[in-house]
């Protein structure tokens, strides 16, 4: 007789742990499929985790991030290696995967090693790496078998010279010259690694211009800062193949430009894994490159089958992941969640240097007639930034310029992806832009940049005030602040 579960999730990335953490603290019994080896996901195994702990090792072998204070000859370690790389990455992978094991254990979550297939809507077989097959039924699932990176037959893929963002960590040799293929976050922040490692990189984008969710004028201090590292652009040109010589690779645009390097990284999108989970024998349709669709609630077509992380499409976070599989599984046991998951989700990329932002860009308010003000705090002009040797980032404030809500936090350099999250709980408070200017943050920091970019736009937002009415600042309430 089959197994019966409360709840069977089919994948054990972000999404599928945190929606079986949560119906097991709900009481239920659930249970998660999950291929050999593959414990974590895309996102411990080779996406998030180990690019995060690559990136670490690459800022500190190299020296990068202190070479404004000692020098641009600083490196810690000159012939850096792959060796000296994925021991890190190594420690770290081992480690997240222990700890996941552990949670999943502690909290009576049964992890079945094989891939699962629908038999039909309650049933799931799962075929283990001997063939061994085993039957799962449940009342609830949760799909969170999320993506892999899409392998062209125009490309000569060989996991050494040609590879995919999964093959670049098997790599034998830090390459002296790379071609990247799609200026999306897997690609951008990959051509950072290796051009601060000293790889000639060229990157090859077909849209006129790059991570264009993002603030302008912050892609353009980071292509600025990548131009320094070597990196050449060529966007608005379509990669028609690549090919693998005796001699290197060879890169060819549908324009008929060609590009010789020792190394091509194809990154150039990802697709659902839903190829072997036989979701039609459940009533579900896949949509385009595999993806599933949702609801607000992550209900599938079929109401007790939940979809959840990157196999829905965007954002495609590991961060999102795990909140819309706890999300996923409190809406399945009837568990209250906070309302839809909306504007405040935050992005961060982990180029060199970082990008990291929450809520509305520049061009969005300006798309929505919305009017606003800028307050822009530069790192080189605090004292947090200048022990750093950073003198490159900036944070920058959107704020509407009648109810002075904060509507944006926009941040380049050192620590964006943390400090973000200020400027988040400010928004999610419904902050304006005045309990910045009236907070005191610890000196030296870069926390102080929200001080200084909130008073930055206040002045400006003055300055009309004083044009328009003659009035000093109409906008704010004076306001009796406790002694
Ligand atoms: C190079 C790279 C860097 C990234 N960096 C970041 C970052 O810095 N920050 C960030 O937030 N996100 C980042 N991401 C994205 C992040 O990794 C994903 O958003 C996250 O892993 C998605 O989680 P998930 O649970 O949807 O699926 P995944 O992590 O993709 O896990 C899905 C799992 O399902 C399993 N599975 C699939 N089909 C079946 C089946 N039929 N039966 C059983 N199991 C199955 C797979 O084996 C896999 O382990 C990065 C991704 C990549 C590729
Ligand atoms: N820091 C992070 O949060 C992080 C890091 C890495 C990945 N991710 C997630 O992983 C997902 C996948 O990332 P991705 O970068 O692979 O995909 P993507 O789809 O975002 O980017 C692929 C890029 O390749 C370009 N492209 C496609 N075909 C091309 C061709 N023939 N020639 C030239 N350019 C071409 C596309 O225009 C696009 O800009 C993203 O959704 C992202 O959210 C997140």
């Amino acid at each position: 007789m089959a197994d019966h579960y409360d709840l069977v999730v089919i994948g054990s990335g972000p999404a599928g742990q945190k929606a079986a953490i949560a119906a097991a603290k709900l009481g239920r019994r659930a249970v998660v499929i999950e291929r050999k080896n593959m414990v974590g996901g895309v996102c411990i195994n080779t996406g998030t985790i180990p690019s995060k702990t690559l990136r670490e090792a690459v800022l500190y072998l190299t020296g990068l991030n202190q070479r404004e204070l000692y020098g641009q000859a600083y490196r810690v370690k000159d012939d850096i290696t792959v060796g000296d790389l994925s021991a890190r990455t190594h420690h770290v992978i081992s480690r997240e995967i222990d700890v996941i094991r552990n949670q999943l254990s502690r909290n009576r979550v049964g992890l079945i090693p094989g891939t699962a297939r629908f038999l039909d809507p309650h049933t799931v077989e799962v075929e283990n790496e001997v063939g061994i097959r085993q039957t799962i039924t449940g009342d609830k699932f949760v799909v969170a078998v999320g993506t892999r990176p899409a392998r062209p037959s125009s490309v000569d893929f060989d996991g050494q010279t040609i590879v995919d963002s999964d093959q670049i960590l098997n790599m034998e040799k830090v390459p002296t010259s790379m071609v990247v293929v799609g200026a999306g976050v897997i690609g951008i922040e990959y051509a950072s690694m290796f051009a601060a490692l000293g790889t000639k990189v060229t990157v090859v984008e077909k849209r006129p211009r790059m991570l264009d969710f993002c603030d302008e004028e912050i892609v353009e201090a980071l292509k600025y800062q990548l131009r320094d590292l070597a990196v050449t652009f060529r966007f608005g040109e379509s990669v028609k193949t690549v090919e693998k010589h005796p001699g290197g690779t060879l890169t060819i645009l549908e324009s008929g430009k060609k590009f010789p390097a020792e190394t091509v990284l194809y990154s150039a999108g990802r697709q659902g894994v839903t190829d072997e989970l036989n979701v039609t024998a459940a009533g579900i349709e896949t949509a385009d490159r595999g993806r599933i669709e949702v609801n607000e609630y992550f209900q599938t077509s079929v109401d007790h089958i939940y979809a959840v992380g990157d196999v829905i499409g965007f954002p495609a976070l590991a961060a999102t992941s795990m909140e819309q599989g706890r999300r996923a599984s409190y809406h399945a046991f009837g568990e209250p969640v906070g309302g839809k998951l909306g504007d405040l989700q935050p992005i961060g990329i982990y180029t060199i240097p970082e990008i990291s932002y929450v809520g509305r860009t520049e061009d969005d308010l300006t798309s929505e007639n919305v009017p606003f003000e800028v307050g822009v705090s530069r790192y080189r002009e605090l004292a947090r930034g200048a022990i750093l040797g950073d003198s490159y980032g900036m944070l920058k404030l959107l704020v509407h310029a009648e109810s002075r809500q904060l509507l944006g936090v926009h941040v380049f350099g050192s620590n964006a992806t943390e400090l973000v999250h200020i400027g988040q709980t400010v928004m999610g408070c419904g902050g304006t832009v005045d309990y910045l200017v009236d907070a005191v943050f610890n000196y030296p920091t870069l926390a102080e940049s929200y001080k200084v970019a909130a008073l930055d736009a206040v002045n400006k937002m003055r300055a009309i005030a004083r044009v328009t009415s003659g009035h000093e600042d109409p906008g704010r309430e004076r306001v009796e602040l406790p002694v």
